[in-house]
């Protein structure tokens, strides 16, 4: 049975301790605990403006804390796929010249980050041309171009369509095999990444809920979040997964007590986690 893997001892990667973050005069994130161990796969959600892109740009130190600290080990190299693109439309730039820009990587590893995320057939094509789901494996590609030992992917689905989707998760989740590297993903797609995570954090301002998505599926914050959405996604996951992905890779089946209990027939009923700052925190590991 997996524990939480951030209750070891090991030194994290990236811890944030009493974390509070603003933007302009708004209090966004209120008191935020979390570490990130190597090799481990992370996910946070939330509703729109529940402080996902700031918690990610807050622990790469793109944003300053109002309050607390934010520690990454020394040395700490990030590949982080941003929300949005902005390239200059009248500045028609290849997806080689595009990864080149980067400070990170010479020929041999946008290469090897191309052919990584299945996009080396489009080197020579104008970033500009690329279709959505295209763009997002050009992102992930740049992400790579440092041999990070943590990818920060915000949103790296969007615009992608419902297969594609899945196969972006599963590329994820191949390159976090094949690289060992941690990943700490936002994402909007309860029912594939409840699947495909170590943890879930469930944030709405403050941590919500906490664990392994098995017990943030059954978190009554979890399901006043997100409604009928919650559970529908425990459905797919209940269906797909009778077994455990341990964080190095194996395979623990669950137990035959263990299918949840929780059908999400109370999905918003508890209104305790609606506000950024009016809710309380409750954390579950392991
Ligand atoms: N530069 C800024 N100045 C002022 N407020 C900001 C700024 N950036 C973000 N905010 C506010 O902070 C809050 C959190 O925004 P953030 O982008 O972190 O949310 P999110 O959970 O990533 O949302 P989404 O799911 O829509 O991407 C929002 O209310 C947003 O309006």
């Amino acid at each position: 049975m997996p524990t939480d893997v951030a209750a070891t001892t090991a030194p994290a990667l990236i811890e944030a301790s009493n974390l509070s973050v603003r933007r302009g005069a708004v209090p966004v994130l209120d008191h935020i605990d979390l570490a990130l161990q190597a090799g481990e796969i992370v996910c946070i959600i939330g509703p729109n403006g529940s402080g996902k892109t700031t918690l990610l740009r807050a622990l790469l130190g793109l944003i300053p804390a109002q309050d607390g600290t934010v520690t990454r080990r020394p040395g700490l190299r990030v590949g982080y796929m941003p929300q949005r693109l902005a390239i200059d439309p009248t500045l028609p730039i290849t997806l080689d010249r595009f990864l080149g820009l980067s400070r990170n990587g010479g020929s041999a590893a946008r290469r090897q980050a191309m052919q990584e995320t299945g996009i080396a057939h489009l080197a020579d094509r104008p970033m500009q041309g690329l279709s959505g789901g295209e763009t997002q494996r050009a992102l992930l590609a740049r992400a790579l171009l440092n041999q990070p030992d943590i990818l920060m992917l915000d949103e790296p689905a969007q615009g992608v369509d419902v297969n594609g989707q899945v196969e972006l998760y599963e590329l994820i989740g191949r390159i976090r095999r094949e690289r060992g590297c941690a990943v700490l993903m936002v994402s909007h797609d309860l029912h594939l990444v409840m699947a495909a995570t170590d943890r879930v954090i469930c944030l709405n301002g403050h941590i919500c809920c906490t664990g392994h998505p098995e017990d943030v599926s059954r978190d009554p914050a979890y399901l006043s979040l997100f409604g009928p959405r919650a559970a529908r996604a425990l459905a797919v996951y209940q269906h797909h997964h009778d077994h455990h992905h341990t964080p190095g890779g194996g395979v623990v089946p669950l137990h035959e007590d263990s299918t949840l209990e929780n059908s999400g027939e109370n999905a918003g009923e508890n209104a305790g986690c609606t506000h950024p700052h009016h809710g309380h925190h409750h954390y579950h590991h392991g």
